[in-house]
């Protein structure tokens, strides 16, 4: 007779029933861990906010500051930082505290007489990504296109980086020109003046600016990964923090080991006041895309151990197991917030925390269970997803669906139909439907680039001529740009000799901007021979 499975002895020289134990064990062992895990971090977050606000917890929590790692820096007013004087807070986000400031001696030495300072945590992981993100924009800004750089000129620049030593290490801090208040503040803005949306041209121009930036970036070479209302900052001229209040804290708030590293008090920043400021209009509207942290190489994976974006705006890619993060994932954010400016409401609104008996917001929801959720409403509103997608759902643990059921057209029509705002007329709500169809497309290959979607109809309205002369040199094939370049050297120009010496200059000046390479030679030897 077979004997019984629990005393065979396997490979590792253990019977079947000790290594059942000791993975009953293990997963006791790493339950009580991961639950001891979620108590602290728990009660980090379940402390009573220092200062509950009104309408939002907009004040950095007392956590941020502690012992550890992935702190802030404690930043009072007036301080000096790096050579500058701390003005006034603009904000903060997971990763930084952001101070607006002026060089200590006069105007600072890229022309700003006010800079904002990004002071990022002291992790070492966070501060990888912190030198990536100032490296980035660096070479960003000394990059061209050799066609205008149509977009750039939306996309934040980078002064200068220096370091500043705190209680846990070092924290890297980012020098640029202060911008002006976030989308968010704006969009909060018309929800508390009761108007719901951006008036419907300003939200088309926004969203053109963001698209032509984004088109640029990618056409650079990088996807920039974190793309939400925090993080797109509205240009206004000399922009002034609005008034910070202190806010001093108590020690009931606080945990008594982590008092010696807190600061005397807490900043209120610019978006905590929403009365300071009119709605954007149509002319002063200048977005810059900013907070490049996440920001990766286009032909690179995304890596995913820091995930800030709203979980509504990331697309199919970030739920279904095995696919690869592109691109595509700035689209599909852009497509959600053209569609949250434009109707004032959320395309796909998930909550990101778990709610108590009482209501309030708790602990972080995962991601897994963020999916269960999410999965299913995009379904509804884009209708049923390719064949090979629907093949990789079950394996990615989403929630099973009656595929026969689905509607393949999805309900976008009856949504933007319901949710338009009364100056979109019918020709414009199909346009717009059409402009959204394309940016969320299911599958990353087939999702419009931002390069196809600024030349999309639905901006036609919207664009001065000069705008529509750069999005036709954008649109020309690279040797057609090429030739009239050249042709253009010898316009007006009557001796072989000055021609020539013209075509050469032109040579020179494309291979300065590194331009066509491949193309400019063979057009540059047939401009030679025409001659
Ligand atoms: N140059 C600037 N001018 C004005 N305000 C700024 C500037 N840079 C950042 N801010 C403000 O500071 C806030 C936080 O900045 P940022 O998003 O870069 O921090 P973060 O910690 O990287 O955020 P996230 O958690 O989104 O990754 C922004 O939402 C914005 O309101």
């Amino acid at each position: 007779m077979a004997a019984p499975v629990e005393e065979v002895e396997c490979c590792t020289g253990l019977t079947y029933s000790i290594r059942r134990q000791a993975r009953t064990l293990r997963e006791a062992v790493s339950e009580k861990l991961h639950k001891n895990k979620e108590i602290d971090f728990a009660y980090s977050k379940c402390d009573p906010h220092p200062f509950p606000h009104p309408e939002s917890d907009r004040l950095e929590h007392c956590y941020k500051y502690g012992a550890g790692n992935g702190k802030f820096l404690p930043v009072l007013l007036e301080q000096e930082l790096g050579g500058y004087t701390v003005k006034a807070k603009l904000g903060h986000g997971n990763f930084a505290s952001v101070w607006q400031a002026e060089p200590a001696n006069g105007m600072g030495a890229h022309g700003h007489d006010s800079v904002a300072i990004k002071v990022c945590t002291n992790s070492k992981k966070d501060s990888k990504d912190d030198v990536t993100e100032a490296r980035v924009l660096m070479k960003l800004g000394n990059r061209t296109d050799g066609r205008g750089d149509f977009g750039k000129g939306h996309i934040m620049k980078v002064d200068e980086c220096f370091r500043v030593a705190g209680h846990f290490g070092d924290h890297f801090c980012i020098v640029s020109e202060a911008i002006g208040p976030s989308l968010d503040y704006y969009l909060n803005l018309v929800q508390k003046q009761g108007l719901g949306s951006f008036a419907y041209d300003v939200s088309k121009k926004v969203t053109f600016q963001l698209l032509s930036a984004t088109a640029w970036l990618h056409k650079a070479g990088y996807g920039h990964g974190d793309i939400h209302p925090h993080n797109i900052l509205m240009k206004e001229q000399g922009f002034q923090a609005g008034k910070n209040a202190k806010r001093y804290l108590e020690p009931m708030n606080t945990k008594p080991q982590d008092l010696k590293y807190m600061p005397e008090y807490l900043v209120s920043c610019i978006d905590d006041d929403l009365t300071v400021r009119a709605p954007l209009t149509f002319e002063n509207c200048d977005v810059r895309l900013a907070d490049f942290g996440q920001t990766f190489k286009k032909n690179h994976p995304r890596r995913l151990y820091k995930m800030t974006t709203p979980k509504g705006n990331r697309s199919p890619e970030w739920a279904i197991k095995r696919l690869p993060i592109t691109i595509g994932i700035d689209i599909w954010a852009i497509a959600c917030i053209a569609y949250r400016m434009t109707t004032g409401k959320h395309l796909m609104f998930v909550e990101e925390r778990y709610k108590n008996e009482s209501g309030k917001y708790t602990q972080k929801r995962t991601k897994a269970d963020i999916n269960i959720d999410h999965m299913p409403m995009m379904v509804e509103l884009l209708g049923t997803p390719p064949a090979w997608l629907i093949s990789k759902w079950k394996m990615s643990g989403l929630p099973k669906m009656n595929w026969a059921a689905t509607s393949p057209e999805g309900t976008l029509h009856e949504r933007i139909t319901q949710d338009r705002p009364a100056s979109m007329s019918e020709v414009e709500a199909t346009l717009f439907e059409d402009f959204l169809r394309k940016a969320l497309a299911w599958d990353h290959r087939y999702r419009a680039t931002a390069q196809e979607l600024i030349q999309h109809e639905w901006f036609q309205s919207i664009l001065s001529d000069e705008e529509k002369m750069a999005l036709a040199v954008m649109a020309a094939p690279k040797e057609c740009i090429i030739t009239s370049f050249f042709k253009r050297g010898c316009r007006g120009l009557r001796s072989f000799q000055e021609k020539i010496e013209a075509l050469f200059v032109r040579k020179e000046e494309l291979e300065a901007e590194s331009f066509g390479a491949k193309e400019s030679p063979s057009i540059f030897t047939a401009e030679l021979l025409r001659l």
